[in-house]
């Protein structure tokens, strides 16, 4: 009798998450992956991870920040249904290169690919210790732990500096603000280190795609890939390809 063919679940949809070297890229997908804020080594090239969303799979793609991968970022961003723009709210040169240096490689990115903007690293930042005095949900943890003041930074980018990226990327993308979601809910102030908004963030975009998975559905794409054709990625353990 012949063999059955080998076919594995392919990814129905691509995030991809883009930003300068050291934003918190990689530390934002361990602590949702993996629920810990653990040390990181910059990234080389890409990695990605699979996750389960109900009946769908989706790859969230890791990329490098530094400017020698730059020429893999297109590359990463082929056919995302969804692109988060990451920079470091204590560093106003982190958001800056978002536009000078990142918004160019979503070209390749489906035309109705979704933007996120998201400020990381809020636990370092005097105003996020401010609210969570007033509302300090994070993972787990009372906050009180890691703020001392004398870590504090000075905040240097803004939720209005944010959502006003998110309207430039609109107007670069040639869509009308109006008919795409609002920047309000586009716009996240996460902490890797505490946990703050994370899971908000990722499965927020999650729940975003699914439209883009069932349109991809109706027009009829294989959901199987073969086992059998040559691979053109090194799979490790962890499901990464690098
Ligand atoms: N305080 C604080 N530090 C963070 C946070 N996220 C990341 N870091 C630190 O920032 C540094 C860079 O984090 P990564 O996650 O490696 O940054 P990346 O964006 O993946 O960098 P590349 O891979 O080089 O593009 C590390 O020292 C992290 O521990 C955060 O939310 N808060
Ligand atoms: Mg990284």
């Amino acid at each position: 009798m012949a063999e059955p063919t080998k076919k594995l679940k392919k990814p129905d949809v691509k995030i991809v998450l883009l930003g300068d070297m050291n934003v918190g890229k990689t530390s934002l997908l361990h602590r949702y992956t993996e629920r810990r804020f653990k040390d990181t080594v910059s990234t080389v090239g890409g990695a990605f991870f699979l996750k389960q969303w109900g009946p769908y799979n989706i790859s969230i793609w890791d990329t490098a920040g530094r400017e020698q991968f730059h020429g893999l970022g297109s590359m990463y961003c082929r056919g995302a249904a969804a692109v988060i723009l990451t920079y470091d709210m204590t560093s106003w040169q982190s958001y800056e290169e978002l536009e000078d240096r990142f918004l160019s490689l979503t070209d390749t990115a489906n035309t109705d690919c979704i933007f996120a903007i998201v400020g990381n690293k809020a636990d370092l930042t005097d105003s996020h210790a401010q609210d969570l005095n007033s509302d300090g949900e994070e993972e787990n943890k009372p906050i009180r732990i890691s703020l001392s003041s004398s870590s504090l930074q000075r905040k240097q980018v803004n939720r209005e500096d944010a959502m006003a990226l998110y309207a430039r990327v609109l107007r670069y993308k040639g869509l009308d603000e109006k008919a795409c979601l609002p920047a309000e809910s586009m716009c996240f102030e996460t902490s890797a280190k505490t946990g703050y908004n994370v899971d908000m963030l990722f499965e927020n975009m999650f729940d975003l795609v699914v439209p883009s998975i069932l349109k991809k559905r109706n027009e009829g794409e294989s959901s199987t890939v073969d086992l059998e054709a040559p691979s053109t990625g090194k799979r490790n353990k962890s499901g990464c390809c690098t």
